[in-house]
């Protein structure tokens, strides 16, 4: 299965990940927001490198222009609620793209122990399309694969790109178990070594959808 780690490479993307780490600049919900937009609209266009494309004519004011441009449109799934400003940065790039909503939260029994529950899902048929399902913590990797089995019943996706900001090392193995490794990609801007006893990630940045949203009871 492909890994790809984008803070590998020194890019400006990198700022934007300092800042929704810091506990500091965090604070700014606003501006925590944004920047996991303008994540989700740097991880569009570096996953645009993968897709098919094909040639097209336009007419300019003056002659033909020849542009290779993307053949498809991929499908951007979500998993609510700490990944709607990762879908809205994918979107503002994937303009044409069909959309799908999957709510995954955990349900604590205790401190340490929760269960992962789905309760809604909105999805166009999915079968021969690109998938791609954006999170920004992919922390045990259970949500997305729970996602993911909820999306398979609209359809057997081509191939599957798993997009998350920050992953840990633990979920990485997650997905390579329970994805097809023959079709999926995994995007992520940082891959993060740890999970505390609450399965939180470590460095991490804390709970992402208290930071867009404000905390839940
Ligand atoms: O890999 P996992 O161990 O499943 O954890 C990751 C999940 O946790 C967060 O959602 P959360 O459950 O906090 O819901 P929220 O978006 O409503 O805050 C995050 O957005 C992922 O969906
Ligand atoms: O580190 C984590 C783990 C799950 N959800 C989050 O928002 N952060
Ligand atoms: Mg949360």
């Amino acid at each position: 299965m492909k890994i790809v780690e984008l803070n590998q490479s020194n890019t400006i993307l990198n700022r934007y990940l300092a800042e929704i780490r810091d506990i500091h600049i965090q604070k700014d919900s606003l501006r925590f927001r944004r920047n996991i937009e303008r994540i989700g609209e740097i991880m569009a266009y570096e996953i645009s490198r993968d897709l098919p494309y094909h040639p097209l004519e336009v007419q300019t004011p003056l002659a033909l222009a020849t542009e290779n441009v993307p053949a498809i449109q991929p499908v951007v799934a979500t998993i609510l609620r700490a990944g709607l400003p990762l879908h809205q940065g994918f979107i503002n790039y994937f303009d044409q793209a069909e959309n799908a909503f999957v709510s995954a939260f955990r349900k604590y029994i205790d401190e340490d122990h929760f269960d992962i529950h789905i309760e809604y899902i909105a999805s166009p048929r999915l079968d021969g399309k690109t998938l791609i399902i954006t999170d920004p913590m992919l922390a045990t990797g259970g949500s997305m694969e729970l996602a993911y089995k909820a999306l398979l019943t609209k359809g057997e996706p081509a191939h599957i790109h798993v997009a998350s900001i920050i992953a840990s090392r633990q979920a990485v193995e997650h997905v390579k178990k329970t994805f097809p490794a023959d079709k999926t990609t995994i995007w992520c801007a940082a891959v993060d070594p740890e999970l505390n006893a609450h399965s939180y990630i470590v460095p991490g940045l804390g709970d992402a959808g208290d930071l867009c949203y404000g905390e839940k009871e």
